[in-house]
């Protein structure tokens, strides 16, 4: 049956990856992550410590617009990925039937810091987090979850998922 798919945003440390693989495994759905679908020039950009641009960032989304129509259709997954703009979820909204269903990691700059500095196997650097911040155009509609420095990521998914039984009755 065709179900809406989730998607995990937030910028780079707010924790989509490892809150979306635990949602997923929670809701029984697949997982994907979006940075697995940066084409190779984009990672060596920023692991560069380049931001992307949105050029950059257009056929990525494409891309992910055209899974989640798969996806949607399989019965719905979670999707990992930063959908920083406006215009970038429109971009993703346009590959499904189905809303989309938002969830925003939003956390302070120290917070995101801290994660980034504390992560040392991965190729986006702290260094990159002021141009994230810069671009992150905050949605004003799904469910948005303030991150603390003290809740697990159990903790976190419990949250989601008690504001996702609220917005499904
Ligand atoms: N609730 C939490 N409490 C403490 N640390 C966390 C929590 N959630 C995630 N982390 C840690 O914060 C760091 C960033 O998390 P993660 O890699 O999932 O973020 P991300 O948004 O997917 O980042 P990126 O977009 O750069 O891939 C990781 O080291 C992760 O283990
Ligand atoms: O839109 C973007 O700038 C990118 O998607 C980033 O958010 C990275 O993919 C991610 O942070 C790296 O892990």
């Amino acid at each position: 049956m065709k179900q809406a798919n989730i998607i995990v945003m937030g910028v780079s440390g707010s924790g989509k990856t490892t809150i979306g693989e635990l949602l997923a495994q929670e809701l029984g759905r697949p997982f994907y992550d979006g940075d697995d679908f940066h084409p190779a020039a984009n990672v060596a950009k920023m692991a560069a410590g380049h931001p992307l641009t949105d050029e950059d960032r257009a056929g990525w989304l494409a891309t992910l617009a055209t899974h989640l129509g798969e996806w949607e259709a399989a019965g719905g997954a979670v999707l990992a990925c930063s959908a920083l703009k406006e215009v970038y979820r429109q971009t993703l909204q346009a590959g499904e039937q189905l809303p989309l269903t938002w969830v925003f990691l939003d956390g302070s700059r120290e917070l995101l810091e801290a994660r980034l500095e504390g992560r040392h196997d991965h190729y986006m650097k702290a260094s990159m987090l002021d141009s994230q911040l810069t671009t992150l155009e905050k949605p004003t509609y799904g469910i948005r979850i303030e991150l603390t420095n003290s809740e697990t990521p159990a903790q976190v998914v419990a949250r989601v998922v008690a504001e996702l039984s609220v917005s499904a009755t």
